[in-house]
């Protein structure tokens, strides 16, 4: 069976805290292609980007995201540079997908001064609004829906998914 629900995201998008709120509303179990990679590589990404560099980065995610669409009926939540790959735009394709979309203002205020995210180590606000400028319309193609998260609180956004997912 495939994936309930695919939600992708820019950082800060809040792919970790709404797929959580869904997949438990749904009874199914939350899968995230960043934990997965991490749990493959045996270290953070932050550190994979820093010993072995973004393309390698980027070919760990594609085999996570093809082994987790392949393998989980939960919902799952990929990295939010996933859909830049053509590779894993194909793979989405017949697929529920929820792109969780998030303003300049909101996304720098929720990912704040985390370090967590090698892409927006350096001037975070500049590079996310590069992010977000370069990717929403990649997004918005690869998703079936797009959901609004400005000034919403996770409960909200959540029912708004499951009522898409049913
Ligand atoms: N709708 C919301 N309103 C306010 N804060 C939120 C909302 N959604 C998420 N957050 C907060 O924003 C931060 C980032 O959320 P989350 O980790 O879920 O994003 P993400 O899309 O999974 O990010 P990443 O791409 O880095 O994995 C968290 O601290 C979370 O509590
Ligand atoms: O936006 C991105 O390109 C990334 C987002 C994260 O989820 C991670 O997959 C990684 O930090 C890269
Ligand atoms: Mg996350």
């Amino acid at each position: 069976m495939p994936p309930r629900v695919v939600v992708i995201g820019p950082p800060g998008a809040g792919k970790t805290t709404i797929g959580t709120l869904v997949a438990r509303r749904l009874g199914t179990e939350f899968r995230d292609t960043d934990t997965d990679i991490e749990r493959a590589a045996g270290k953070p990404i932050t550190d994979i980007f820093v010993d072995d560099g973004e393309p390698a980065f980027r070919a760990l995610e594609r085999d996570a995201v093809a082994a987790a669409l392949a393998e989980h009926d939960g919902v799952l939540a990929l990295g939010g540079g996933a859909v830049v790959a053509p590779e894993n735009r194909a793979l989405l394709a017949g697929h529920v997908v929820v792109f969780l979309d998030v303003g300049l203002a909101d996304a720098v205020s929720r990912v704040g001064m985390n370090r967590d995210r090698p892409l927006l180590l350096e001037s975070p606000r500049a590079q996310l609004k590069r992010l977000l400028d370069e990717r929403r319309p990649v997004y918005a193609e690869a998703a079936t829906v797009t959901v609004d998260t400005a000034g919403r609180d996770p409960e909200d956004i959540a029912d708004e998914v499951v009522e898409h997912v049913r």
